[in-house]
Formats: C-alpha cells, sequence, structure tokens
C-alpha cells in the first residue's frame, strides 16, 4: 500500500462492481433515452469513464469546473464555474456525475444552475457520500457508497492534487495533511 496511505477503505474490485450496479440501474431508468453525462472537474473523470462504458443506451459526455468554495465554513460557500458545459441542456436528459458529495455545497450550486437551463430531467450519481458532513442538503438520486468522516484518495479523489491516479479510494495519513498546513503556517 501507499506509505501516505493509512488504510484501503474500498477496494478497486468494489468499486468496479458497483459502478457496474450503478450503470445497469441508470440504464434501466434511462431506456429508450439519450442521457447527457456532465462530469464534474477533475475528481469526477475516472469514475465517470467508468460509468459510461457500463451504460448501454445513448450517451453524450460534457465537462464543468467550479471552484471549492472559499475557506469560510459557512454554508453559504460560494462557489464559481470555472469550465461551463459546451452545450446548450434545454430538454435534454441529464445526469451529474461527481466523485463525492461531502458538504454538498458543490452540488447544491450545480443542480440550481443547471436546473435554470430547463433540462428536460436532471439526476445526480455519486460515487461516495459522507452524510456525516453534510451543509446543505442535496437529493442524490445514484449513490455508490455511503463513507464515514475520513478524507480520503484515490479514483479521482485527490489531496494537493496528488493521488488520484491510485486504483483503491484509500484513507490518507493525518501526518501528510497536518504535516503540509505546519509547513504553510
Ligand atoms: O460536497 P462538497 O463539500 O462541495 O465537496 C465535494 C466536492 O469537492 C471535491 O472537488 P474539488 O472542489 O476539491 O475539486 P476537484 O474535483 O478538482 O478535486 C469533490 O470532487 C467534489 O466536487
Ligand atoms: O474525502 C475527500 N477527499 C478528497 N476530496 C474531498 C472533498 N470533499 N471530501 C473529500
Ligand atoms: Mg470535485
Amino acid at each position: 500500500m501507499h506509505e501516505d496511505m493509512e488504510k484501503v477503505l474500498i477496494t478497486e474490485e468494489e468499486i468496479a462492481r458497483r459502478v457496474r450496479e450503478l450503470g445497469a440501474e441508470i440504464s434501466r431508468d434511462y431506456a429508450g433515452k439519450e442521457l447527457l453525462v456532465v462530469g464534474i472537474l477533475k475528481g469526477a473523470v475516472i469514475f465517470m469513464a467508468d460509468l459510461v462504458r457500463c451504460l448501454n443506451i445513448p450517451v453524450r459526455l460534457d465537462f464543468m469546473a467550479v471552484s471549492s468554495y472559499g475557506t469560510s465554513s459557512e454554508s453559504s460557500g460560494v462557489v464559481r464555474i470555472l469550465k461551463d458545459l459546451e452545450q446548450n441542456i434545454e430538454g435534454l436528459d441529464v445526469l451529474i456525475v461527481e466523485d463525492i458529495v461531502d458538504t454538498g455545497l458543490t452540488l447544491n450550486y450545480l443542480r440550481e444552475n443547471l436546473l435554470t437551463r430547463g433540462p428536460a430531467s436532471l439526476k445526480i450519481c455519486t460515487l461516495l457520500d459522507k452524510p456525516s458532513r453534510r451543509k446543505v442538503n442535496v437529493q442524490v438520486d445514484y449513490n455508490g457508497f455511503v463513507i464515514p468522516d475520513e478524507f480520503v484518495v484515490g479514483y479521482g479523489l485527490d489531496y494537493d492534487g496528488r493521488y488520484r491516479h491510485l486504483r483503491d479510494i484509500l484513507i490518507l495519513k493525518r501526518e501528510v495533511y497536518s504535516g503540509k498546513e505546519q509547513r504553510e503556517n
């Protein structure tokens, strides 16, 4: 296991099995329709790549990037769009794909924003859900795993831009991020 990691939380095999299940469920729900899958950069990219290849319906892909809200712990955290969709979603069936829902601020903003663009339908799929950390309620339609309040990396999730390439979902050693804060102070 990677030296910066405390332990494996979800193995590559468990992820793959759950992604196949989610793909089958989504394919059933959208049978006969075309789906626009919107991946939220950067963290959702790896999950999205595996998920869409488990769909047996017509699919188009698009991406958005939003700012991480400021360090303020207020629930009114501001989220800005850094990269917007390339196409008009009016009248389309849209599925937002995320790697994790933590405070819910990112998804809450995205859902509100995309609803103003008139999609025929808008649903949310996340690989991971940390309900204990929620600051705003956001409805998730497809949920991979509910996880405890631990900082996880791997399978797209990062710390300081690192570890996204790891094949499992792992818990990062505290000294990795506590050490960085000390250096920064
Ligand atoms: O529910 P929230 O508290 O809003 O947190 C979840 C968001 O935070 C992470 O993204 P981040 O903004 O770190 O950017 P990244 O996807 O590029 O890692 C993660 O990928 C989610 O998008
Ligand atoms: O546990 C986690 N790991 C990586 N990024 C995020 C964002 N919110 N929660 C996270
Ligand atoms: Mg993200």
